[in-house]
């Protein structure tokens, strides 16, 4: 059960906070290092879906590798005290500057989305006098049955280099003494509940691995992306992500060649469960038809509920059980009718003060908060 008394001047406790539990960051993410170490495999944390510097810092110290997707991630990857021969880098929009910073750094590879891409990696390594390492990423055409918006996978998402221009990237890596092949990358999209979806991955992965080989071309790393999801309902009692059963699929349905790597790129399963946006309520209004809770967290702290109808668990710290339930609509105070946190949810008497947790928002919160309406900034709070 999630509690806050470890968290140092509680009675001072501003809102709203983002609050990380790091212990259980520490727990998931030995989990997921046991798991993936059963089978050899190597994780990159997606540091887009937290990049607070003590997150980082505590990832690090484990020993993960790091999931880039801009120059300004890599810098920060760099200085939080990742190997910069563990950096990946991935996007559809890499510009001249983010290259030249990647190149700067030896990254183990970019994971590159397109043929002009490939040719402007190339000709800035040639200027640059320094090699590049390319992972190819090939849109598998597997659908991740998750929310359409981070669907990364169909053929008809803006990701991976298209199939019919594989053979040119080839001959670009060939033609260019600077260009070293490094492999394959997959990422078909995010919260995947389904794991079944990561088996068909695996086939479709195997087909490509064998299409190479095919052609003589050695593939050292096959890199599976991330995507595996988190139980938002159960906060709690699943806040440890479904390692054991996510790498065991791989490991019996990918078909790797002796000596290939596997790697993949974890964001969400590592860090949603440890993180709480912390708010108090400011306002009851008892409508004709509904009650609102008005807290002091919206949208701008917490955007997933607003951006893709997403589920978070929302409790009364001050209250858990009560006699006296009552259904709310729990919104925030910006001026949008979608700063909604959820719906006729379920909670004891609330009053003005009553301290809020909104749960399991360690992944894509923080990172994703915005000044919209010139909201004050954030603060944190660290379970030790
Ligand atoms: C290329 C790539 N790798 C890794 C991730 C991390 O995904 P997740 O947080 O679902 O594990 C993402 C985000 O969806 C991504 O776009
Ligand atoms: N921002 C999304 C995840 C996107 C993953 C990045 N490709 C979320 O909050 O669920």
């Amino acid at each position: 059960m999630f509690t806050i008394e470890n968290i140092k001047a509680l009675e001072k406790l501003s809102t709203p906070a983002y609050v990380y539990d790091l212990p259980l960051l520490r727990k998931n993410i030995s989990v997921a290092l046991n798991e993936s170490k059963k089978y050899g495999y190597k994780i990159h944390y997606a540091i887009k879906a937290n990049n607070n510097p003590r997150i980082l810092e505590e990832i690090q110290k484990l020993g993960l590798g790091a999931d880039c997707v801009s120059g300004q991630e890599i810098d920060l990857a760099v200085r939080s005290g990742f190997k910069t021969n563990e950096i990946v880098f991935a996007g559809v929009g890499k510009t001249d500057k983010e290259i030249q910073t990647a190149l700067k750094h030896q990254i183990f590879a970019f994971n590159v989305e397109s043929v002009q891409e490939l040719e402007v990696i190339g000709e800035w390594a040639l200027v640059l006098k320094l090699p590049a390492s390319i992972a190819l990423r090939i849109n598998p055409n597997v659908d991740a049955k998750t929310h359409h918006y981070i669907t990364t996978g169909l053929d008809e998402n803006k990701f991976g280099v298209l199939s019919h221009e594989l053979d040119r990237c080839l001959e670009i890596i060939k033609e260019n003494e600077y260009l070293n092949f490094k492999g394959l990358h997959f990422h078909v999209g995010s919260q995947i509940m389904d794991l079944s979806v990561f088996r068909r991955l695996c086939l479709k992965v195997n087909e490509w691995n064998e299409w190479f080989y095919e052609r003589g071309v050695e593939v050292p790393v096959l890199n599976l992306g991330g995507g595996l999801g988190v139980n938002y309902e159960k906060a709690d009692e699943e806040a440890i992500a479904e390692f054991e059963a996510f790498f065991a699929i791989f490991n019996q349905f990918l078909e790797p060649k002796e000596h290939q790597e596997i790697h993949f790129e974890l964001g969400r399963s590592l860090v949603a469960s440890c993180g709480s946006l912390l708010s108090r309520v400011l306002y009851i209004k008892n409508g004709l038809k509904k009650n609102f809770a008005i807290l002091d967290a919206g949208m701008t702290e917490l955007l997933r509920p607003a951006l893709y109808q997403a589920f978070h668990k929302i409790e009364c710290l001050d209250e858990r059980e009560s006699d006296n339930m009552v259904s709310y609509d729990v919104v925030g105070p910006i001026c949008e009718s979608s700063d909604c946190f959820g719906k006729e949810v379920l909670l004891p008497e609330l009053k003005r003060g009553s301290l809020m947790a909104i749960r399991t928002a360690g992944a894509y919160g923080e990172v994703m908060s915005s000044r919209y309406n010139l909201r004050e900034e954030l603060t944190f709070y660290f379970k030790e």
